[in-house]
């Protein structure tokens, strides 16, 4: 019933980031479909991929991801990152920092700013409020001086998001994905089994979206090419595929499990509720499990993250957050709504579909990214 695989485990000191091997586990073209409450009548067929050599070339699915001929570091490639939402605030701001009196008018002028940039209305109320406290505090009189104000105020208001994950002290330290369909589980989970891996962990993949054939396949073919092991169901029962997984990688010592899981809108009470199960699954397989609950989101939606976030902690009890696709939004801001209306620890921002581009949350590395 159960198919899974495992490669030959190799040193942990395997070279890092081969061109093929850093490609993270991309969705094919199609866009997803949202899951049924039943799974589909008819199920692609997991290969038993036990004996099956590494295929040395990456699936059609699998993009092929440009390597740069010099390798940005990683304050460069958040900082190209989040060039739409820096052109948007900065050239709006521009106008505020470039002199004049500080009035009623230029903290209009930049609640409207804060506003666009999908900072909300409580953070924004909050950032105006602080930033005047500063302005009278330190006396400032000029527009010029408001920049560093904003900075400081914007930090501090986000700089609680910045916990980062720590995987040590269980074995296996199970993370469990959730999130709306194409928001960047399955590619994060592929980014995160590299990330550790290159740390000297060792991974297990539980293929729990089992809705989307493809996000199995996805996962499967990653796993194969990085030497992890992934657990995968033919059919529809994710929580079975999770329970499997953490009973497989407890009897070989892995050290951490990462749980797929289907993509799923909050308004789906249904799909709600099965992802409700999965969690009480997880926690039959291992009490203390799951050790780490992470909605996964797409920075493009903007304010709606919000409502997500809510939906899905008050579902699972959310413990932390992953923000994809910063680069490709102008929403960046939207970190400062959520420190302020459900400050849920962001462990990692995504930047981009390379395999190094998902970080841990660094809040001023952000402002930095933001404003200079
Ligand atoms: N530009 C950019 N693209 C990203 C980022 N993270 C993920 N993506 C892309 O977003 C798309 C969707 O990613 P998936 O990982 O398949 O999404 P999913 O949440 O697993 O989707 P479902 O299985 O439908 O729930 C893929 O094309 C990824 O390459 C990011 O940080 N930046």
């Amino acid at each position: 019933m159960f198919s899974f695989f495992k490669k030959k485990p190799k040193p942990v000191e395997t070279p890092a980031v081969e061109p093929q091997a850093s490609q993270p586990a991309n969705r094919p073209a199609a866009a997803p479909a949202t899951p049924q409450a039943t799974p589909p009548a008819t199920v692609d067929i997991v290969a038993d991929t036990t004996a099956q050599p590494v295929s040395p070339t990456p699936p059609a699915s699998a993009p092929a991801v440009e390597q740069p001929a010099r390798k940005q570091s990683w304050t460069e490639r958040l900082k190209a990152g989040l060039s739409k939402t820096r052109d948007k605030l900065g050239k709006s701001l521009a106008g505020l920092f470039g002199g004049g009196k500080i009035d009623e008018d230029l903290y209009e002028e930049l609640e409207t700013v804060l506003l666009t940039a999908d900072m909300g209305m409580d953070a924004t109320v909050h950032l105006l409020q602080d930033v005047r406290e500063r302005v009278s505090l330190k006396g400032l009189k000029d527009g010029s001086e408001l920049k560093g104000a904003l900075k400081d105020s914007l930090n501090e208001l986000i700089h609680p998001l910045e916990k980062p994950l720590d995987v040590s002290g269980k074995k296996p330290f199970v993370i469990m994905m959730a999130g709306v369909n194409g928001a960047g589980k399955t590619t994060s989970i592929g980014k995160l089994a590299k990330y550790y891996q290159q740390q000297g962990k060792s991974v297990l993949l539980a293929a729990g979206d089992t809705f989307r054939a493809a996000a199995r396949e996805q996962l499967m073919a990653w796993g194969e090419r990085n030497n992890v092991t992934v657990i995968a169901q033919q059919g529809g029962d994710a929580a079975a595929v999770c329970f499997d997984a953490i009973q497989a990688a407890t009897a070989r010592g892995i050290d951490i499990v990462l749980a797929d899981t289907a993509g799923r809108l909050p308004t789906q009470l249904h799909l709600m509720e099965e992802i409700k199960k999965v969690k009480r699954v997880i926690q039959k397989a291992l009490p203390d499990a799951p050790h780490e609950i992470i909605l996964v989101l797409d920075a493009n939606i903007g304010q709606n993250a919000i409502s997500q976030v809510k939906v899905f902690d008050d579902a699972l009890g959310l413990t932390g957050l992953i923000l994809t696709k910063l680069d490709g939004t102008a929403k960046g801001g939207v970190i400062a709504a959520i420190a302020k209306q459900r400050p849920i620890p962001l462990r990692f921002v995504g930047v981009g579909e390379s395999i190094d581009d998902l970080r841990p949350f660094n809040s001023k590395d952000y402002v930095d990214a933001l404003f200079d």
